[in-house]
């Protein structure tokens, strides 16, 4: 179904590093890593995580090729045989637990947590940032045009303006993860099942000594879903007219015009003159369609100027995530197994929002039971239990005197087990089951939350034991190199 994803699709330091702990003898020492993202994509409130599905599909077939291993050799006469060797019978071997796709994350949430050794963990690094971070992006831009949008039809028509083929194809996925209704994208139709939709290009209009026998040939070929476009030459003079009479034409044969499609100019004035047209001639049923550079804020002010537009189709600013082309998302170690007993690690930094949280953690979401709705998400140690019968108090991981407390709640875990072992445990849910989750997942937010404009701050808490582990780990790293500065 998926054409499969090479082992090379990684960077070369992660298979120097696999060779130089081979060397070591540390290749099999057992670590933890966490995938998250520091800060919110387009000044959104949050992001809708997607892109698991490809990574499961990356972790099954994962494995080298004879032609990658001669590959590999042939790049430095230093990879010895017995390493070569070992990469022959490569197999993800570890564990992963992540959140479900279509989920709403935060910063700083672990979205996957992953245990192996320490070389089949560097090795999937690249492709799992490279998967999510994309995806999740695309998923999110989406779910903000679809907010602002309502119950419009979504169209994405982004292909041919997209950063290259898979990102066309799986970016169409997460855009009808995050909200949109079909794609043009027909690859992307057979492989996932997105309904997939169109209308016509300016280039069949034009290969026509005239418009309106251009309109008159398609709607023969299509009596069923005729949508015309009608900016070729001339909109309100020549393109609604003709498509008018095109659409009188039908209705005596007892056909319908479906609609018709505007791609250029004023969007607000050329929508409601065409629709007021189009109901003069008795043609209430069609539908206007529009694109032309769209995304949610151009939609947003087309609405507000009271703009007569049924359907929305979205291309390049939705596929490229035009204006925040990288999620940032990261991959960091948070412990390493010493003598059977994990040891929380740490990446301090000069800057204090890069200060990755350490150990081996859970991810809960608060529900409140009164209303429904989301209080706040709370990260724990593994091994800590959340009593609902107590009040939990919540505290800012920064400014920790901003504190809450909630009772009468529900803690419900956000992360599954995918991997054990190296062994898929977990059933891919069908498109349709993670479009629906998504639905629901965002049900569970105020509005204020999910605004596109200056949404509020959804907080995310450590557990006072986490909280506590995190700065006594920072104390001694400082206290250490203090001492060894000092020697
Ligand atoms: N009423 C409107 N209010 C705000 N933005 C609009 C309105 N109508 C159209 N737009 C946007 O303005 C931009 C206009 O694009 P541009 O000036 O490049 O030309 P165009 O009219 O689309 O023609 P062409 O595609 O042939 O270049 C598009 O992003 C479109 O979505
Ligand atoms: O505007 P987007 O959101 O990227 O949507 C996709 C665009 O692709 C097509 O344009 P085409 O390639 O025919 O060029 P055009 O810009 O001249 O319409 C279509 O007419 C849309 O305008
Ligand atoms: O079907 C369409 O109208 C379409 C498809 C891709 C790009 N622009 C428009």
């Amino acid at each position: 179904m998926n054409s499969p994803v090479s082992a090379l699709h990684t960077d070369k330091y992660q298979i120097t590093m696999m060779y130089a702990h081979f060397k070591n003898g540390s290749h099999l020492k057992r670590r933890a890593f966490d995938l998250y993202f520091r800060s919110l994509p387009f000044g959104n409130g949050y992001v809708v995580f997607t892109g698991l599905e490809r990574v499961i599909h990356y972790i099954e077939n994962l494995h080298f090729t004879e032609e990658d291993i001669e590959y590999i050799a042939s790049l430095d006469d230093q990879f010895d045989t017995a390493f070569l060797d070992m990469l022959r019978s490569f197999r993800f071997t570890g564990d992963i637990w992540a959140v479900p796709e279509g989920t709403i994350v935060f910063p700083e949430e672990p979205l996957l947590h992953i245990q192996g050794t320490i070389m089949e963990l560097q090795l999937i690094e690249t492709a799992l940032l490279n998967f999510i971070g994309y995806q999740s992006l695309i998923a999110t831009k989406a779910a903000r045009i679809r907010h602002i949008v309502g119950d419009d039809l979504l169209l994405e028509f982004g292909t041919r303006r997209a950063q290259e083929k898979d990102a066309a194809v799986w970016g169409a996925r997460s855009a009808y993860i995050g909200g949109f209704n079909a794609t043009s994208n027909l690859l992307a139709g057979k492989q996932f099942g997105i309904p997939v939709s169109g209308t016509h290009a300016h280039a069949w209009v034009q290969d026509f000594d005239h418009e309106l026998d251009a309109f008159r040939a398609y709607a023969s070929a299509f009596p069923n879903q005729t949508i015309l476009l009608v900016d070729t030459y001339d909109t309100l003079k020549s393109g609604v007219p003709h498509a008018i009479q095109v659409g009188l034409e039908m209705k005596k044969q007892g056909k319908k015009l479906l609609g018709i499609r505007l791609d250029s100019g004023d969007l607000a004035y050329l929508s409601k003159k065409a629709r007021h047209m189009l109901d003069q001639a008795g043609l209430t049923d069609t539908k206007i369609v529009a694109s032309s550079d769209l995304d949610e804020h151009t939609i947003l002010h087309l609405k507000s100027q009271g703009a007569k537009i049924d359907s929305w189709g979205v291309g390049t600013k939705l596929i490229t995530a035009y204006d925040k082309p990288a999620l940032g998302a990261v991959y960091k170690m948070v412990a390493r197994l010493e003598h059977d007993h994990w040891m929380p690690t740490l990446k301090i930094s000069s800057n204090p929002a890069k200060i990755s949280t350490p150990g081996l953690k859970s991810l809960y979401r608060i529900i409140d039971k009164r209303t429904g709705k989301a209080r706040a998400d709370f990260i724990t140690l593994l091994e800590e239990k959340i009593d609902p019968k107590k009040t939990l108090v919540l505290f800012h991981p920064q400014q920790t005197f901003k504190r809450k407390k909630v009772k009468n709640f529900t803690a419900i875990p956000l992360h599954r087990a995918i991997f054990k072992k190296g062994q898929r445990v977990y059933a891919i849910p069908t498109l349709e089951e993670v479009k629906k989750y998504h639905q629901t997942q965002l049900s569970l937010f105020w509005e204020e939350y999910l605004r596109i404009l200056n949404p509020e701050e959804y907080p995310v808490d450590l557990s006072k034991k986490l909280w506590n582990s995190r700065q006594t780990l920072i104390k001694e790293i400082y206290e250490q190199i203090k001492h060894e500065l000092e020697e």
